[in-house]
């Protein structure tokens, strides 16, 4: 049978990565109809299958992740997973995080790919040492690097001024001067006075400070071109989740030699995860339900599992696999998302569709963008906003 899958990988690490899917599933003898969608870390993928679906004709498989998968179940449309569950033990493979956000109405309906973590630094080596500088672990080292790296000639941290982009950086600042239980509070539970805190609009201050870091150019820019910056050695630093590790990957460049990561000042014990989940939708075709069974089967999988986060940046969703063979960052990356599981300081996305409803999340997007953007706007005004968009959420 064939699936059609919607997706919004498009970058050189992310089709790279895709791609070792789409060869297993063939190499199984089923058909891969590849429907991507780019833009907006999935926004135009989501308004896409919500035309698909509502006509009542949805792709097989399609990139959900998150709380809208709960929105997905809530209309009744993704099948029931729970017999390939059962059958592959998905129960002990994952983490109860993961496995949680996976089940709607305690069935399965969707399939983890991977975690990503959202927190981190990215830097190119060559720049710093020639600007003099050490990789920042606070704010204050951070803005003083980036005079010392304009005076070299480089642009300190390179962005694309793109709405999830601002919100992607400006989440990590709250995580470091609030830390794990603020952030929650703030974007968990949505608690107004939390956002209005002296808190939160110091970490508003410090986040729209990070322009003074940036580059004329930043304005619409593409996350992955921002990252390219920092390949050719044009920006020392890039904050960004770790599928900006796919695109140093694809240009064949090893972690800590030709570039290294870090996590985002202040953010060192925490972590932000991202999780990539496809979800199944209900089909007739008896054909395209088997091929459907087969993806979610693979996904879980050992072998694509390290094949895929390889390339894409991630670590694999379950948590039993041989880390020895991955990259610095990303045997980082998977002792810090166990220490962080123990300690609590693990938190869901904003900018990344894990915390909250996508309505508003949107609403918080504009608020951070704009503000973001806009001087004459200030802290406080933010912040009051922030405050009366999750009044509205209840
Ligand atoms: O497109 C940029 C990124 O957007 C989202 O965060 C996805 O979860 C991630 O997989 C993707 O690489």
């Amino acid at each position: 049978g064939e699936v059609e899958v919607l997706h919004w990988w498009t970058s050189g690490g992310e089709a790279q990565a895709v791609g070792t899917l789409r060869d297993l599933l063939e190499s199984e003898g089923h058909g891969w109809k590849d429907f991507a969608v780019a833009g907006g870390a999935g926004d135009s993928a989501m308004t896409v299958l919500k035309s698909r679906a509502m006509s009542g004709n949805p792709p097989s498989a399609a990139q959900i992740n998150g709380p809208e998968i709960q929105e997905w179940g809530e209309l009744g449309l993704l099948g029931n997973l729970d017999e390939v569950a059962a059958e592959e033990n998905w129960d002990e493979l994952l983490s109860p995080i993961v496995a949680d956000m996976m089940r709607h109405d305690g069935h399965y309906v969707a399939v983890p790919v991977n975690v990503h973590r959202v927190n981190w630094l990215w830097a190119n080596p060559t720049v710093l040492e020639d600007a003099g500088v050490e990789v920042p672990t606070t704010w204050n080292e951070l803005f003083a690097a980036g005079d010392a790296l304009r005076e070299a000639g480089y642009v300190p941290l390179a962005h694309g001024g793109q709405p999830w982009q601002d919100a992607t950086t400006f989440e990590t600042v709250v995580l470091s001067l609030g830390g794990a239980d603020f952030y929650r509070q703030a974007f968990v539970e949505l608690d107004q006075e939390t956002l209005e805190s002296d808190t939160m609009i110091e970490a508003l201050t410090t986040f729209r400070r990070l322009r003074e870091l940036m580059d004329e150019g930043m304005p619409g820019r593409d996350w992955n071109l921002a990252t390219k910056m920092v390949i050719d050695g044009q920006a020392a630093m890039q904050i960004m989740g770790d599928w900006a590790k796919g695109e140093f990957t694809a240009a064949n460049m090893q972690a800590g030699s030709d570039y290294l990561c870090a996590p985002v000042p202040g953010t060192a014990d925490d972590f932000i995860f991202n999780i990539d989940s496809f979800a199944m939708f209900q089909l007739e075709d008896a054909d395209a339900s088997e091929a459907q069974t087969a993806l979610a089967r693979l996904i879980l999988q050992p072998e694509f599992q390290q094949t895929f986060n390889q390339l894409k940046g991630s670590i694999p969703a379950r948590s039993d696999l041989d880390m020895s063979e991955s990259d610095s960052c990303a045997q980082r990356s998977m002792d810090d998302f166990k220490a962080a599981s123990e300690t609590d300081t693990l938190v869901p996305s904003v900018a990344h569709r894990m915390a909250m409803r996508s309505d508003v999340q949107g609403a918080f997007f504009d608020i951070i963008t704009n503000y973001f953007n806009d001087d004459s706007v200030t802290a406080e005004q933010a912040a009051q906003r922030l405050s009366q968009a999750a009044s509205l959420a209840f």
